[in-house]
């Protein structure tokens, strides 16, 4: 086919950058004559994922920025967003528009998959050549799964052995980006989409209700408001600006300043161990936050990785001090990099515990309602499960938790950060993911990863299960017993108090010796601090004054009965695969066991 006939619509979905991009440049390699850059507003993600306000606009300025990379290299280009689902507007685009070639980036995430596999038959009935390229991991996923016999990748050193069996362990060099980026059709041609029927969008369940306070016309036109094709606004899909409360910025342009910055500090890079960076730092946090940027493909992952190989070799051959797998950065995305291959190799199960051969089950409390006897698969992959609600403290616990008023400032201050700014430092993620499964409040892992999948602006499922059930000791970690505690853990990093003084604002002028156990402190000397600790934190203000919450339990007793349970559920040994799991009758073996908090329990309110 001559240059002159080829139409190439390249599709962004997990990459929205220019540099580095394995898909683009294959896209661009056809020389193609018409070039359309496209993003499909997807109803999926609008409805039936979990996204909070701060990740919609953490979206919308990879978008923007995206846009107006392409419109600096030719003024006629943009990031076309068309507003309708891809299965349904993509072939009538092909159609319009005489596209003869889409290109996109693989994409393993569950939802996907399916929707890729349903676009691929649609575009071989529509005559259209179909070219995708992997560049969203080091590795793809599904070569690593291979290389791991076909298991699902539960370890580094699996990863590591799986990946030397591909490139030797190197992932691909990083690609330039283009120079320049051939015309898409002209605004009128391009406009012709117009004509064309609107499909009905499925906005049920909508996930995602309460994030939007406004009124939405996202899917009111299918160019947007001003018929341009346009990046949405945060008022066009009915978020408040006010509800955006992140300090975080997204767009290529600063994924690739954080990456520069760090690498230039050739100290921070050889020397990064992740378990000797702090929790508690902020202004700036003590790991890169690039996490985001991975996320939505603003940074290609290859390129950090081998930016960040190339300070470490120079320190190898300098003999400086340089850390090593797993604790330095390339081991960190070596993790990312497993959870996507265990997520590939396990499909939609592995975000939750039915079905999920990896798993095992724990008799949590709030568990998800595909667990009881009727249940059933969410084969959607949605997260619409519910969940049962056995125990009413639980479920106040839980509350208490995501709102971040358990009375224990280090874990009310971390979920307060979460909240405000939708990212929280790995072990301080792994503090309040401990606390609120094996650690103390005993409530399944799906409900704090749902919790997650809300406020993250770095959300990405098979990361964030992936932690889930590494911190709940329920796959990928076993050592139950060694366990977060949510005071002497936050000490040890902050005696100060400075990230409580930060997020938990009520306890500012606390004595350190009081910040992490408030209820300790006499009464006049909280008079004195202003502040009471009292109550559950459900009212902010009282009449003395300002409170803070009294602790919602006894920590101590709450790990013992945490400890007692976790064994006697590793004892019982199912995973989420069994057939005593997947026919619902798993509770009998629980309500057999004498050790078991919530057996106990149960056998006492049945006699
Ligand atoms: C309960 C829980 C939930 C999590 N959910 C997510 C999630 O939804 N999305 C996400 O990207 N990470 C998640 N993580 C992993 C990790 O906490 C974040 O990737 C990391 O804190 C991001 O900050 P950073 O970019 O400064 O990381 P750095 O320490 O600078 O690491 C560099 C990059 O390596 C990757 N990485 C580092 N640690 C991990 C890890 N343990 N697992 C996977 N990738 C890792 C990230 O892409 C990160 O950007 C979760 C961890 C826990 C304990």
């Amino acid at each position: 086919m001559s240059p002159k006939n080829i139409v190439v619509l390249y599709w962004h979905r997990t990459d929205l950058r220019l540099h580095d991009s394995p898909a683009l440049h294959a896209a661009l390699a056809l020389n193609p004559s018409i070039f359309i850059p496209v993003w499909t507003w997807d109803p999926h993600y609008v409805y039936h994922s979990r996204v909070g306000a701060n990740r919609w606009q953490f979206l919308l300025e990879c978008q923007t920025s995206l846009s107006n990379s392409y419109k600096s290299l030719n003024p006629n280009q943009q990031l076309w967003v068309v507003r309708e689902g891809p299965t349904t507007v993509l072939p009538k685009l092909w159609k319009i528009w005489g596209v003869t070639h889409l290109v996109f980036e693989t994409d393993t995430d569950s939802y996907a998959r399916s929707r890729d596999g349903e676009v691929q038959q649609l575009a071989k009935e529509a005559g259209v050549e179909v070219i995708i390229r992997m560049g969203r991991n080091l590795f793809d996923p599904d070569e690593l799964v291979r290389k791991n016999g076909g298991k699902a990748t539960m370890s580094i050193s699996q990863v590591e052995r799986a990946a030397e069996k591909i490139n030797g362990g190197e992932p691909a060099k990083p690609l330039a980006g283009p120079k320049e980026i051939p015309d898409a059709w002209g605004i009128e041609k391009m406009k012709e989409v117009e004509a064309i029927k609107t499909e009905k969008i499925d906005a049920t369940p909508d996930l995602n209700a309460e994030v939007r306070g406004g009124v939405e016309n996202q899917y009111e036109r299918i160019t947007g408001p001003k018929g341009d094709f346009g990046v949405p606004t945060l008022k066009e899909i009915g978020i408040s600006e006010s509800s955006v409360t992140t300090p975080h910025r997204g767009g290529e342009e600063v994924a690739l300043k954080i990456l520069k910055e760090c690498v230039e500090d050739e100290e921070y890079v050889g020397r990064f161990e992740k378990p000797n960076t702090s929790p508690a730092d902020f202004e700036p946090q003590s790991t890169t936050l690039l996490s985001p940027h991975l996320h939505f493909g603003s940074l290609s992952v290859r390129k950090f990785w081998w930016d960040v190989q190339h300070v470490l070799e120079k320190r190898k051959g300098a003999k400086k001090p340089t850390s090593s797998v797993p604790t330095n950065l390339p081991g960190q995305l070596l993790f990312r990099d497993m959870y996507f291959a265990a997520q590939a190799a396990v499909g939609p199960a592995f975000a939750t515990t039915r079905g999920n051969p990896v798993v095992r089950l724990i008799d949590w409390h709030l568990q998800s309602k595909n667990l009881e006897k009727d249940g059933t698969d969410d084969k959607r992959g949605d997260g619409t499960r519910e969940y049962t609600v056995d125990s009413p403290e639980a479920e106040e616990w839980f509350t208490r938790w995501k709102e971040g008023r358990t009375g224990f400032p280090w874990i009310d201050a971390l979920m307060r950060q979460l909240k405000q700014e939708g990212w929280i430092h790995h072990l301080g993620r792994h503090s309040v993911a401990c606390f609120l499964t094996r650690g103390g409040c005993y409530v399944s892992w799906e409900r704090g990863a749902e919790v997650f999948e809300e406020l993250l602006i770095d959300h990405e499922t098979a990361c964030n299960v992936g932690n889930w059930m590494w911190l709940s000791c329920t796959a990928f970690f076993a050592q139950f017993y060694r366990c977060y505690s949510p005071i002497a853990f936050g000490k040890k990093w902050d005696p100060q108090g400075d990230l409580i003084r930060k997020y938990v604002p009520e306890l500012a002028e606390f004595d350190k010796k009081y910040i992490y156990e408030p209820w300790k402190a006499p009464i006049a000397d909280q008079k004195k601090w202003g502040c009471r600790v009292t109550g559950d934190g459900s009212i902010s203000k009282s009449e003395d004054g300002q409170t803070y919450p009294k602790p919602m339990f006894d920590f101590d007793k709450r790990r013992q009965i945490c400890l007692d349970s976790m064994k006697s559920a590793y004892d019982v040994g199912l995973h989420g695969a069994d057939k005593d799991v997947m026919n619902g009758s798993w509770e009998k073996k629980f309500l057999m066991d004498e050790g078991n908090e919530k057996s106990n329990k149960r056998q006492k309110t049945e006699k």
